[in-house]
């Protein structure tokens, strides 16, 4: 295996560059390095945990809970990449980069998450309330540094534990509005945690040699594909009974129940192709295929609870809307 851990990857082109130098990076490597796709469903599930959370939430604070969630989620994918340039300089899906590809220094990627991810916490403590900032200090802590610092590269592992980080930010945004932290929100919190190795293994089934290259321990690396399938068909058995309890434990209704059912049945459906299929460029569209289906899955399972939350709040009736 690579010794990655050596970090002696070539990023000559951003060390090289004279410090009162011309900036060769844009906007564009900036809002890069806040990873906005991936954080773009962790903060759609952490507006499910505001809009849900018991009480009502003053729009201004569920505004500035959710920026905060939004900035500090980017700050830790800043960390992520300012950490792991070594690996994403070798693997084709993240070789350009902004830090691999020499645009982005390593020490701006570094400050630029250090100074969000101070400020998203600070400003959440502030002006929200010190439960959500804590959480959202541990989430950020729990991403950059026990998943992307040290489980990553040691254990096959990594992901299952290191997934609770992307479980939080419903959490954090129900802490937020409510001050606490209830049983809806840590069924919240399981369900992604379940969601994410079908969610990743997918993809990692179809990209196993981009980490064999660049020596990180994902499951098919270490344990091969077929022990992979296999835990993705059990993740997935256990993950959709689990998305479909709000409506069992009637925190959720009919619509849900429906949703979560069909939608259910749909994941498992393409986790039993992909455990079925194994060789050649069906196997390789199969794993595609439910890669491309878990995210439209957790988007469409949080829709359906944002929507069932959604009530016109007294403020808005107050003004006669
Ligand atoms: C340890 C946990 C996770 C791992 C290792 C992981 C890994 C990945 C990887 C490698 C990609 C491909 C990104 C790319 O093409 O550059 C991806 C895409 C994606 N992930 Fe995850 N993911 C995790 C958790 C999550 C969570 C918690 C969410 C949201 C709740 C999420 C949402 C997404 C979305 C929306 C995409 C598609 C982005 C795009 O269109 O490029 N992921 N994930
Ligand atoms: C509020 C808050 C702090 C939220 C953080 C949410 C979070 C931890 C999301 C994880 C998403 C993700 C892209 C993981 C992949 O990391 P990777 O490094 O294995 O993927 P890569 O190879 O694409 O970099």
């Amino acid at each position: 295996m690579t010794d990655v851990a050596s970090r002696d990857y070539d990023l000559t082109a951003a060390e090289e560059r004279p410090l009162d130098g011309p900036s060769y990076a844009s906007v564009s490597d900036y809002v890069a390095l806040l990873k906005p796709r991936v954080m773009s469903l962790v903060v759609f599930t952490a507006l499910v945990g505001i809009l849900r959370a018991p009480g009502e939430v003053h729009p201004v604070i569920a505004f500035t809970a959710l920026l905060c969630i939004a900035i500090g989620a980017g700050a830790s994918g800043a960390l992520n990449m300012w950490w792991d340039a070594d690996i994403d300089a070798v693997m084709s899906r993240t070789k350009r980069r902004p830090v691999p590809a020499g645009r982005v220094t390593p020490g701006e990627a570094l400050a630029f998450g250090m100074t969000l991810s101070v400020g998203s916490v600070l400003v959440l403590g502030l002006l929200v309330n010190v439960l959500s900032a804590a959480l959202l200090a541990f989430t950020i802590f729990f991403y950059a540094v026990i998943y992307t610092m040290w489980l990553k590269r040691s254990t096959p592992q990594n992901i299952v534990i290191g997934g609770a980080a992307g479980a939080f930010p419903p959490m954090v945004g129900w802490a937020a509005a409510s001050g606490g932290i209830g049983l809806e929100s840590v069924i919240l919190f399981l369900i992604i945690f379940f969601w994410t190795p079908p969610h990743f293994w997918a993809l990692s089934l179809y990209k196993a040699d981009d980490y064999a290259r660049a020596g990180v321990p994902m499951l098919p690396v270490v344990s091969g594909p077929d022990e992979t399938r296999r835990q993705i068909l059990l993740y997935t058995l256990l993950l959709v009974p689990l998305a479909m309890s709000p409506w069992f434990l009637g925190m959720a209704g009919l619509a849900y129940g429906v949703v979560s059912g069909v939608t259910g049945a749909m994941m498992l459906a393409l986790a039993v192709k992909v455990y079925r299929l194994r060789e050649g460029a069906p196997a390789i569209k199969a794993c595609k295929q439910l890669f491309g289906f878990s995210i439209l899955y957790l988007f469409t399972l949080f829709a359906v609870l944002l929507v069932e939350a959604l009530h016109v709040p007294s403020w808005l009736s107050g003004l006669g809307i």
